[in-house]
């Protein structure tokens, strides 16, 4: 029987499947590709840098190319039309009425927008011209050239880590931004599939004579790289870092927004980090270069990372670097993985060696735990490896080991056991230290350097365990700033960077819309100007797809601890609001009362002298209060003039003010900043003081009398 042509059996490289499906990994149409190869190359560079410690300097230039450089570039020659009708711009009468129809609404929108707003005619020429370059821009060629100043490639792995998908350094577990091995890769997919063009690499690693020079591609059907031209250049400045060049169908003007906007979060969130970012269009007149100048040379902690014993093949290139597993995190695979790979030779040591939260005192610690149940300390009373033994009456006998057992030894039913078993017992939770926050002090100052805020409040949660992998949400909310539109402007970051898309099943875009009651905090969510940044970081984070654009709204340690580090900023900021809104009614009572003064005083001092004879003036001045009846006296003796009255309604109404912000002062309590212990000596043997002196500028409490 013949065959099927679609039963036959196909494979697919990984290349091969990434091309088909660029959409996953964030390549959809030309403009959001061009998007995502920036962003891939700058947490690239990101990632190089602080790996080294290096304060990073990131250069982006994206250079517009037109058919004709492309086609030189390519050899391909210029071809005059003949038919025009052949090709896919060729617009018949109808279609190009169209066209023109709908471009008129479009200014006709724009010219009503600019008129609301009050624009300048230039303003508007502006807008219309971003029109016409949008439609001439539609499907241009952009050369994207990127510089860091990184710990750079060795020469013999920039063919693999850059021509051959799913490869790199950053798996296992660490906390970097790059996680699949993927991003760089898909860039050279695209250049392959849209400009045919291959890119080319120069790098060096710190110290090193030479810098490597590599002009490649990929094969998309073997997945695997192929290299144009490679050579040595002198390095005798020592220079380190990548410098990448690569040429792509993209699409600036539709992209242009989000481009900015990722470079300004990413200046947020990275405050410590130089960005240089050049557009070079054809027509110099639309050229940009915009640069977030790094505000602190205070970089997060780096992640703690060590050296599992097991931790060097099957990744080749991996550094070796990383943090060890924790034992609920595991599965069977990787249990089986690093007993191939390990290099102990028993049970009790590869436990304690290749997994988190396992030391050989883990008994002690167990039993010493509160929290430890009498069964839970009985069982960790023991090593681990005689923990596997001590449950195996449970265990049927082929399934037992011995803790002397070789882990190259172990059986698929023993691994099949200890699988179960260490997800059953109770561990630490890892503790956090190979986590790299970016810090309150950052975020605080990249805010407060982008967005000018009025206020702002930060908060770092404490350190979350989900699946085993430890987490830590940061949030930062500030009210007011400069671009910044009314209501909820949501700022998503994971693993320090930031996530323009597909907001809308965020974890962190839900909580702040629907689990967080603003008002509650006196924030208006609708119409004052408020700043949401969250941060995640960890080891592994819940993305929902390769395109690492939003994280899961279904873990529920995460929802919760961003819905806490949300409150916390908020309780802040509440605080701050309420003594805002009494200063500004104090200032509004003060500056009412000063407004009437002279109408008060004319009148009082008019109504006086008229009446001061009369009877009903008598009977009243009975039930004034002595200062009052001196006032009357001095009005009606001509001691006290009328300006002399204003002067004294003024010193009043000042004393007024500083009586109630003292009183509010106190009703608030005292916080510890604004105590100061002080002793004071009486300048008599004969002194008696109340509990608290009142002065103009504080109050003095007495504590205790010496
Ligand atoms: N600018 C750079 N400096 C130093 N090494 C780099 C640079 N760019 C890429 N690399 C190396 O190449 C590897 C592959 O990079 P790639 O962008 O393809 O994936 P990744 O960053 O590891 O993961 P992801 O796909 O999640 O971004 C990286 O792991 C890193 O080791």
């Amino acid at each position: 029987m013949v065959k099927q042509k679609e039963d036959l059996l196909q494979q697919k490289s990984p290349a091969e499947f990434f091309a088909d499906n660029r959409t996953i990994a964030g390549f959809d149409n030309p403009g959001k590709c061009l998007y995502t190869t920036i962003r891939e190359l700058v947490e690239n560079g990101l990632d190089a840098a602080e790996s080294i410690s290096q304060l990073p300097e990131i250069e982006i230039t994206v250079t517009e190319i037109s058919q004709q450089q492309l086609n030189r570039m390519r050899g391909v020659t210029n071809h005059d039309r003949i038919d025009e009708e052949l090709y896919q711009d060729f617009e018949t009468d109808g279609v190009k009425q169209k066209r023109l129809a709908k471009e008129a609404k479009e200014m006709e929108r724009l010219e009503k927008q600019a008129a609301k707003r009050g624009d300048t005619a230039a303003a508007l020429d502006g807008k219309k011209k971003e029109l016409e370059v949008k439609r001439a821009q539609a499907s241009r060629a952009d050369k994207v050239f990127f510089q860091d100043n990184g710990m750079g490639m060795a020469h013999k792995d920039i063919p693999d880590m850059l021509g051959r998908v799913l490869s790199g350094t950053k798996y296992g577990v660490k906390q970097t931004r790059g996680k699949f091995g993927l991003g760089a890769k898909m860039a050279l997919i695209w250049s392959k599939m849209s400009t045919g063009l291959p890119i080319e690499v120069t790098s060096a690693r710190p110290g090193s004579a030479t810098r490597s020079y590599f002009k490649l591609d990929l094969d998309i059907q073997r997945n695997q790289p192929n290299v144009h031209e490679q050579k040595l250049l002198d390095n005798s400045d020592g220079w380190h870092g990548a410098e990448l060049s690569v040429i792509i169908a993209g699409n600036w003007q539709y992209y242009r927004a989000k481009v900015l906007k990722y470079l300004q979060q990413i200046a947020v969130i990275t405050p410590y980090a130089q960005f240089e970012f050049a557009f070079q269009a054809e027509d110099e007149k639309n050229s940009i270069r915009v640069t977030f100048a790094r505000r602190t040379t205070t970089m997060p902690q780096p992640p703690k990372a060590c050296r599992c014993a097991a931790w060097q093949a099957p990744a080749r290139l991996c550094l070796g670097l990383a943090t060890k597993h924790h034992p609920s995190s595991v599965d069977l695979e990787l249990i089986k993985r690093l007993a191939a790979s390990t290099p102990c030779t028993s049970l009790t040591s590869f436990l304690s060696k290749e997994f988190d939260c396992i030391s050989r005192d883990l008994a002690g610690k167990h039993c010493a735990c509160l929290h430890a149940t009498k069964r839970v300390a009985r069982v960790l009373e023991r090593s681990l490896a005689a923990a596997l033994v001590a449950s195996a009456e449970k265990i049927p006998l082929e399934m037992r080991c011995d803790p002397s057992t070789s882990p190259a030894e172990l059986t698929s039913k023993q691994i099949v056991a200890m699988h179960d078993l260490l997800h059953q017992l109770r561990f630490h939770n890892p503790d956090g230290a190979h986590l790299s926050p970016a810090g309150e002090y950052n975020l605080r100052l990249g805010i407060m350097k982008e967005l000018r805020p009025e206020m702002v409040a930060t908060h770092q949660g404490a350190v979350g365990v989900h699946e085993g992998h430890a987490f830590i949400v940061e949030a930062a909310i500030s009210v007011g700033g400069r671009n910044i539109k009314p209501g909820l402007n949501i700022h998503r970051f994971s693993n320090r960077i930031p996530l323009l898309f597909e907001g809308g099943s965020d974890v962190i875009t839900r909580t702040a819309i629907k689990r967080i009651n603003w008002s509650q905090y006196k924030i208006n969510q609708t119409s004052d100007k408020v700043g949401v940044f969250v941060s995640l970081v960890s080891t592994k984070i819940p993305f929902k797809g390769a395109g690492k654009e939003y994280i899961a709204d279904d873990v529920e340690e995460i929802q919760l601890a961003v819905r806490t580090a949300i409150q916390q900023c908020c309780v802040q900021l509440k605080n701050k609001i309420t003594k805002q809104q009494a200063a500004r009614d104090q200032r509004q009572r003060k500056k009412n009362l000063t407004k009437y003064i002279p109408n008060v005083a004319a009148a009082l001092f008019t109504w006086q002298t008229a009446r001061k004879t009369s009877k009903q003036a008598r009977t009243k001045r009975r039930r004034r209060d002595e200062e009052a009846e001196e006032v009357v006296l001095g009005v009606r003796s001509g001691d006290v003039t009328e300006p002399t009255l204003v002067a004294r309604l003024q010193q009043h109404v000042e004393q007024i003010d500083v009586d109630m912000a003292l009183e509010y002062q106190l009703q608030q309590g005292v916080t510890e900043a604004a105590k100061l212990e002080a002793h004071l000596m009486p300048l008599s043997a004969r002194h008696a003081y109340g509990p608290e002196s009142h002065c103009d500028v504080g109050v003095i409490r007495r504590l205790q009398e010496l």
